[in-house]
């Protein structure tokens, strides 16, 4: 069943087309994360399921409840829906305990017990409570801001870019933190980010924005491996694309014969692999296979991305360089003759 749905959403300001006729489903109980590249549009449509922005055209529908559509809007204090912005908005003259429990109908002991919880449920110690705002880190400001936002027990939770001051580590542990808070409160979520990594281990359901249009939507995993389109493939990793000739359920192109999910498609297709996809061995170069040379070893620690020339390439118009992923401590080093195996299907563009 799905908690929120959005129809033909469009929103221009001056003449600036910030949102171009959106329509996403967002089911009971998941996390949706909205990605995209700055401006594409991600915030108006936040602040639009809020109540902070007013569609031109289309309507958004919560639970059955028609929240804005051609003849009415229902004002955002009305709609139930938590709301983090990216820097956690705690008011400054208010304690955390007074921020958490600022729309809390509770008083005396019941009040204080509830701020509590909401403390412990987000991980922040009760000696906090009376702490004020700017003697908080970022991610304990961060939390005080979700627990202020689950105090009102929301139909529905917005995340705009909640992590995005947090430094790397900090930043994983609090997004698998706030994963596992929200899913046993059983709030459905919809978290606005602009990194694409974050938004693949977030989200079960990942829509993605460009232009102010949403381009795709559905499963990460099948975001990131069939992606509709060259744009969305880079935008969500790195990606090898290459020219190719489909037949029979192969690609032929300048790795050699690669399999592919045509779906009985034959002829001219750009296709897709990850660099994961790619396997490297060191090889001399009198064996058989699709050969390169190691042009560049750009160590990251745990993985290893290596960028290769291929040797003998049979196409017109050849792709000579290409990127590989290899683990860091044996990845070949820049001069070295290696050979490439693809591991798995490529995906066909056009095709979905
Ligand atoms: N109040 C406004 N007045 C005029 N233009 C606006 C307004 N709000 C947004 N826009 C424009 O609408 C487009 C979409 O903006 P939006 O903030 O929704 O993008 P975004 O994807 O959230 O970007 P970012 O990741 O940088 O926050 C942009 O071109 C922006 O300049």
């Amino acid at each position: 069943m799905n908690a929120l749905e959005l129809l033909n959403l469009s929103k221009t300001f001056g003449a600036q087309k910030a949102l171009d006729d959106v329509s996403l489903n967002v089911p009971t109980g998941s996390r949706t994360v909205i990605v995209g590249p700055s401006g594409s549009g991600k915030t108006t449509l936040l602040r639009m399921i809020a109540g902070f922005e007013f569609p031109d055209r289309g309507s958004l529908t919560l639970n059955g409840q028609t929240l804005v559509d051609r003849t009415h809007a229902v004002p955002a204090y009305q709609r139930q829906i938590g709301y983090v912005p990216q820097d956690g908005a705690l008011f400054p003259h208010m304690t955390v305990a007074a921020n958490i429990g600022f729309g809390l109908a509770l008083t005396g002991a019941a009040r204080t017990q509830r701020i509590l919880e909401l403390m412990d449920s987000v991980a922040l110690d009760a000696n906090m409570a009376n702490r004020w705002p700017h003697e908080l880190s970022g991610g304990q400001q961060q939390r005080v801001s979700l627990a202020r936002a689950l105090a009102q027990q929301p139909r529905l939770m917005l995340l705009d870019e909640p992590f995005s001051a947090l430094d790397t580590g900090l930043r994983s542990a609090m997004r698998k933190m706030v994963a596992r808070l929200l899913e046993a409160a059983g709030v459905t979520t919809i978290l606005v980010t602009h990194d694409q990594s974050e938004a693949l281990s977030f989200a079960d359901q990942l829509a993605v924005m460009r232009g102010g249009r949403l381009v795709q939507s559905g499963h990460p995993m099948d975001l990131y491996r069939y992606p509709n389109d060259e744009q969305t493939a880079h935008f969500l990793g790195e990606a090898v694309v290459l020219p190719a000739r489909i037949e029979a359920g192969w690609a032929h192109c300048d790795l050699g014969q690669v399999a592919v999910n045509s779906n009985g498609f034959s002829g001219a297709a750009q296709i897709m692999l990850r660099p994961e996809q790619l396997q490297i061995a060191e090889v001399p170069t009198d064996s058989p296979g699709c050969h390169a040379t190691v042009t560049e070893r750009d160590f990251a620690g745990n993985t290893c991305t290596l960028t290769v020339e291929l040797s003998a390439s049979p196409a017109q118009d050849p792709v000579r360089s290409i990127l590989v992923r290899s683990t860091g401590m044996h990845a070949p080093p820049a001069g070295s003759a290696v050979q490439l195996s693809v591991l798995g299907a490529a995906h066909v563009f056009g095709l979905n």
